[in-house]
């Protein structure tokens, strides 16, 4: 995407050569990709392929992290970035014995303290609730809440500091179909309205239609970057899980040819 100079802008997330050890093993190897500002760019592939760890050392919370990684023009994990970074992990980190907005309430005060803002915070409170449409579950306490529910709180919170970036670790895994759809359509939203930039991560291959661009990943590799309809075109694929299997099997070809020279 080119600027009205002609220049590609930076993108939010900059990674080259990228590479992370795990224990004794290397789960990402060499990446090179771009996560472009103001989209929704969803990273997909099979369990165990890397994508929490990528998206771990996006954040700047994973260890042993090799090669480049910029995030909004800064490295990643620069303390400057905690405010412009959201991040929801997978595991609901809220506390079970406080209701939903009480929740809210006291990472409000974490983030913005002081009476001074007592007004501002009660405003976004009720702004990030109703962002995640819980507003009639307000009053409950978390222990009391779906899965679902619990995972709208997470992401209410990571909402609460108006993010540039959000990182959003598989947040529709046990969802009905309603509430995944009603959650892409805040991402969305999000993209559109407040240009927030999205990593969004997931294994259900049917997610991929619903991003602007998606990360193909497999075995801590990334297999192709693209548009989902440029993927599908360039793959000669009905759908993106078509193309998948379509990119695993021209890599795995391309590393026989490479290991019989
Ligand atoms: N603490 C750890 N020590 C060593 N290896 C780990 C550790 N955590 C994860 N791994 C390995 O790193 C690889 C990537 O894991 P990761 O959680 O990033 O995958 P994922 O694509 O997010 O999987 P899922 O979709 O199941 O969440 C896996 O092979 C996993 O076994």
């Amino acid at each position: 995407m080119m600027n009205s100079q002609g220049v590609a802008p930076p993108g939010a997330v900059e990674a080259r050569a990228l590479t992370v050890e795990r224990g004794d093993r290397t789960v990402l190897r060499s990446l090179d990709f771009t996560v472009e500002p103001g989209r929704i760019t969803g990273l997909l592939g099979p369990s165990g392929c890397g994508k929490s760890t990528l998206m771990r050392a996006v954040v700047g919370t994973q260890a042993k992290v090799g090669g480049t990684l910029d995030v909004l023009g800064l490295p990643a994990g620069h303390p400057a970035l905690r405010p412009r970074v959201g991040y929801v992990t997978q595991a609901p980190s809220v506390y079970s014995d406080l209701t939903v907005r009480q929740n809210l309430d006291y990472f409000a005060a974490v983030l913005l303290p002081g009476r001074a803002h007592r007004d501002s915070r009660r405003e976004t409170v009720t702004r990030v609730i109703q962002d995640v449409d819980l507003t009639t579950r307000a009053d409950a306490l978390a222990g009391n809440l779906s899965g679902g529910q619990l995972s709208r709180v997470s992401l209410a919170v990571a909402l609460l500091g108006t993010p540039e970036l959000l990182v959003l670790d598989e947040p529709t895994v046990g969802l009905d179909p309603v509430l995944r759809r009603d959650l892409w359509n805040l991402f969305h939203t999000l993209a559109a309205d407040r240009g927030t930039t999205i990593l969004v991560s997931s294994h259900v291959m049917d997610e991929a239609e619903r991003c602007h661009r998606l990360l193909l990943m497999r075995e801590g590799t990334v297999l192709a970057a693209d548009t989902p309809d440029a993927l599908r075109t360039r793959t000669g694929s009905a759908t993106i899980e078509e193309a998948f299997l379509h990119l695993v099997d021209e890599a795995a070809a391309t590393a026989r040819k490479e290991a019989t020279r």
